[in-house]
Parts: C-alpha cells; sequence; structure tokens
C-alpha cells in the first residue's frame, strides 16, 4: 500500500509488489516524478482537451501488454527492448517496468473491478482497450499517481495508440474505478463470498487453481493453511536479484564494492534490489551469475551429500540431465572442477544446449560437456555411469510466478497433468543413468505435489533398489544459518518427511522442490 493510500484499509495490494522509481516518488501529467504532496485529485477537464500524446513510460508498459496478450510474449524479454526502443532513462524505464509488471500480475483483480465498471463483458472489449484499461487502474489503485495523472496519461495513451473513440470509454470506466479505492473495492468484489480460495484469488490476483494448488502443497509440506496469503503476497513481490559466485572461479568483491549485499542463506551469494548488473565485469565474465538462491542451494545440497564410499576411488561423474539454459549446470560445473569431477549436461533444444556451453564457458574446459539431446535416452546411451545426477525437471514453474509477471494467466491446470509422464521418464531415465551408490537429485521450481511427491512417490512405488535421503538436512548442511526449516518433518507421509521444499514467503526463494534418491 503507498503512502497516499496510507490510513485506508491494510489489505494488500495485488499489484504494488513492484514499486520501480516510479511507483515511489509522485509523477505529474508528463510522467516525471515530482516531491509536492497533492491530493488524490479528480480530473477535471474534458477528454477532448486532455493530453493527445503518449508518454512514452506508458507507452512501453502498453506495448508490453499487448505484445503478452496479442502474441504470447514474455514480459521480462520483452520489456528491455521497448525500453531501449524508446530510449527511456533509467527512472522512466523503473515506472514503466512498475506499470507492466504490475499490470500483469494484478490482472485478476483489476478485470473483476473492470467487470463492474463496463457495460458489457470484458471478452467482447477489443483486447487493446482492455489493456489500457489495466494499465489505468494500477495507476489508481497501486501508484502513487494523481488521479487526474491516472486519467489524461491513459486517456492521451488511448486516443494515440488506440483512437478516438475507445478513448471516451476508456475514460468513462477510469473515472468509475477512481470512484474507489482499492480496499473498497476489494470488500464489494468480495462481499458475501464464502470460499476462501474464491477470495484470495480475487484479493491477491491468482488464478483459482493455483491457489488451490499452492494451499494443498502447503498442507502436503506440514506447513499451516494460513500461510497462503503471505505466499500470495511474496508472489506479487518483485524478487531482489541474486548471484552466486562460481566456486574457485569467480568473487563478489566488485558486486559488494557496487552497493550488493551478501546473502544470508547460501555461500558465496549477494543480494541487490537495484544496480545495474551490466556495469559487473564479472557477470559479463560469467565467473559471477545472476541465480536464485534456491537454485544456488539445491544444487550445492547434490554436490555435497555422501555418497558410498566404492564410488570414491577415480573422477566423479555428475550429469545435468535438463540443463538448459545452463544456471545449475554452471555452479555444478565449478563444484565439480573444484572436487576433481567431471560433468556433462545434457539438454534437448539446440539453442539452449547453445546457452548452457555460453554458462559453462567460465568453468575449466575438460571439466564439462554438453549432449544435445532427449533426456529419456540417457539412462539406455549411458546405463549406471554417474555419481551425481540432477533433474531439474520442466515444470509449470508455479514456485517463481514472482519471475514471470504473465504466467499465472497462462498457466493452466492441465498444463500439470500434461508434464507428468515426461517428469517421471526423465527421473527414470536418471535412475538408469546413476551409478548403484549414487544419488539424483529431483527438482522442479513448482510446488505443486503433482509435479513433486507424486512423481517422486509413483517412480519409487515400482522398485525396491532406491532410498530417500533426507533432503532438508542436505540443504541445511549446504546453508549459512544451517536451519532453514525447508524439511517437512512435520509431514505424516513417508516421502514428503524426507523431501525438501523452499518458499518464497519464508526463505525469499523461489519454490524450489527436492527429494535427493539413493540407488542401492
Ligand atoms: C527447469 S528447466 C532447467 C533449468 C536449468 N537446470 C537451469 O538451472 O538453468 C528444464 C529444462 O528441461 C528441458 N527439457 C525439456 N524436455 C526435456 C527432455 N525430454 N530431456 C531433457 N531436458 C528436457 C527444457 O528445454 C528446459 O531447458
Amino acid at each position: 500500500m503507498t503512502s497516499e493510500q496510507g490510513g485506508r484499509s491494510s489489505r494488500s495490494n495485488p499489484g504494488a509488489g513492484n514499486q520501480g522509481a516510479g511507483g515511489t516518488r509522485r509523477r505529474d501529467d508528463s510522467g516525471r516524478e515530482r516531491n509536492r504532496s497533492t491530493g488524490r485529485n479528480r480530473t477535471t477537464a474534458a477528454p477532448s482537451q486532455r493530453s493527445r500524446a503518449a508518454d512514452p513510460a506508458r507507452l512501453v508498459a502498453f506495448e508490453v501488454l499487448r505484445a503478452v496478450s496479442s502474441d504470447d510474449a514474455y514480459a521480462n524479454l520483452v520489456l528491455p527492448s521497448r525500453i531501449r526502443h524508446h530510449k527511456l532513462d533509467r527512472r522512466d524505464a523503473g515506472f514503466a517496468t512498475e506499470l507492466a509488471y504490475g499490470a500483469l500480475r494484478a490482472q485478476g483483480t483489476y478485470d473483476a473491478i473492470l467487470a463492474r465498471c463496463v457495460d458489457r463483458p470484458l471478452s467482447e472489449l477489443d483486447p487493446a482497450i482492455l489493456d489500457a484499461l489495466r494499465i489505468g487502474v494500477h495507476q489508481l489503485v497501486a501508484m502513487r499517481v494523481p488521479a487526474h495523472a491516472a486519467l489524461d496519461q491513459t486517456v492521451g495513451l488511448a486516443r494515440a495508440v488506440i483512437g478516438a473513440g475507445p478513448s471516451a470509454l476508456i475514460n468513462a470506466v477510469l473515472r468509475k474505478v477512481a470512484a474507489k479505492e482499492l480496499p473498497e473495492w476489494l470488500t464489494e468484489l468480495t462481499a458475501g463470498l464464502t470460499d476462501e480460495v474464491k477470495v484470495a484469488s480475487i484479493e491477491h490476483s491468482h488464478p483459482e487453481w493455483i491457489v488451490r494448488s499452492l494451499r494443498q502443497a502447503l498442507v502436503a509440506h506440514g506447513r499451516e493453511v494460513s500461510e497462503i496469503t503471505a505466499l500470495l503476497e511474496a508472489d506479487n513481490s518483485a524478487p531482489v536479484v541474486n548471484l552466486v559466485a562460481l566456486p574457485g572461479l569467480g568473487s563478489l568483491d566488485e558486486a559488494f564494492e557496487a552497493g550488493f549485499t551478501p546473502g544470508e542463506l547460501a555461500v558465496d551469494s549477494a543480494l541487490s534490489s537495484g544496480g545495474d548488473l551490466g556495469r559487473l565485469a564479472s557477470v559479463r565474465e560469467g565467473t559471477v551469475r545472476v541465480q536464485d538462491v534456491g537454485s544456488q542451494l539445491v544444487a550445492r545440497a547434490l554436490a555435497g551429500v555422501d555418497i558410498s564410499s566404492e564410488l570414491k576411488d577415480g573422477e566423479e561423474r555428475w550429469l545435468d540431465l535438463c540443463a538448459g539454459p545452463g544456471g545449475k549446470a554452471a555452479l555444478l560445473g565449478a563444484l565439480a572442477a573444484e572436487k576433481g569431477a567431471w560433468i556433462l549436461a545434457n539438454e534437448p533444444t539446440p539453442h539452449r544446449a547453445k546457452l548452457v556451453e555460453q554458462a559453462l564457458a567460465a568453468v575449466p574446459e575438460h571439466t564439462w560437456s554438453v549432449r544435445t539431446g532427449d533426456g529419456r535416452d540417457v539412462g539406455v546411451d549411458h546405463p549406471e555411469s554417474f555419481d551425481r545426477v540432477l533433474v531439474d525437471a520442466p515444470c509449470t514453474g508455479l514456485g517463481a510466478l514472482r519471475r514471470r509477471p504473465e504466467s499465472r494467466w497462462r498457466r493452466k491446470l492441465s498444463d500439470v497433468t500434461e508434464l507428468g509422464p515426461l517428469q517421471r521418464e526423465l527421473l527414470t531415465s536418471a535412475l538408469a543413468a546413476v551409478k548403484p551408490g549414487g544419488v539424483v537429485a529431483y527438482v522442479t521450481c513448482s510446488p505443486h505435489i503433482a509435479e513433486t511427491i507424486t512423481v517422486v512417490e509413483d517412480v519409487m512405488r515400482k522398485r525396491a533398489d532406491l532410498e530417500l535421503l533426507d533432503a532438508g538436512a542436505a540443504l541445511d548442511a549446504v546453508s549459512l544459518t544451517g536451519n532453514l526449516g525447508a524439511g517437512n518433518t512435520s509431514s505424516e507421509l513417508a516421502t514428503n518427511k524426507m523431501t525438501a521444499q523452499l518458499w518464497p514467503h519464508i526463505h525469499q526463494t523461489d519454490a524450489m522442490f527436492l527429494a535427493l534418491i539413493r540407488k542401492l
């Protein structure tokens, strides 16, 4: 909640998570920041007298929303190129980022508000008009943009890029939206609802099936279902940038000089909520990499786990079965190099396999090799060949919603079902490729139990030569705190007890799942 809205309700704002530069100060009609304290003025000018030009920062946000809704684009890929194209300065880039990401994340809530203000189903609106409205709503309810500026600038944008007719409609609708504050809207939208999932879905802008899945995952991992609010809020906030210095190869000194702070969970990690990464030579060289701390921890847990003593003679062979684009492969490669081990990084998609090679470029060449192929064949092609195997399985990514503002609306429950057979086949292939006594780490950046515990249970149920290691303890052993609480010891189910789940609202990481399976 912004201070402009202070003193109103403390109900969280689903779109207010990513406060860029423009989100922390007032901006005037032209999109420039001002420190002057203005009230929540309603515009008095008629639409025809208002701005006819599109403010570049709002135009960028609008173009991002259009690319996402009409071309299935990824916001995090489109945004930087639109910012460059329109030559936004740092401040306007911050405003555009906040506007685009905020409007995308909070789309569920905003569409529910808009549905009350438009005299026809939203599906009958021109999609460009709907995107302009979403941008307008975000400014009105989640940013410190005075109402008159939000209205004037959004109508100006619509007039410039859609046309005069729609701009009148947009003006009329946004005036209705502006008549109430967000808490009033939420109260109105949830009045009479008794289903907690529906209420959370509206208040925190997540599809109902995702709210249901996350509640189920919390409970399966022995956590309180009441944590769902904190988890959904964490999904709606912008993640800080996490760095890792590749062990033996990189140093964080330069990052610390640039304002990064030491990470509290993983060794050789650093955090920052801002800063220009491009300025860091170590990042350009690839010896320091951007990587979520959860990903760092699961890779380190696999590298650190004790394997049986017969395997310890000679060089260990490691396998990263689903390596693209190579984040964990780079960290594992550096750890392998330190331990005198060698790693094969496998990825079926040629352009992603190239990214894996680039990620590994900073690691001594004799330590790694990249295979471009289907991971399901590796178990047959290389039976009982590896000491440690990572299966970072293709998944729905429901644990990384903070990073991908549009993905919650794009993902479907059917994706979970569709990915299930592939996840099982990849884990089965990994178990064929690992040597007896060796360990397979099954990892997902989704906490959905159909992608995590159920996959592990299904694959293990069919065989007697596998045992689960304590993944929570393995994470603790490589963490700086030694007490992450990611293990599920309070769970009543045996499989759940031995697996581990990191959470954005507790660990400030992506919701990474880890199971460690030893082949006997
Ligand atoms: C979650 S991502 C892996 C992320 C990677 N480990 C990292 O840290 O950068 C899953 C990867 O699995 C790959 N994949 C999809 N189908 C696969 C298959 N049949 N065999 C192996 N990998 C596959 C995808 O292309 C994707 O790059």
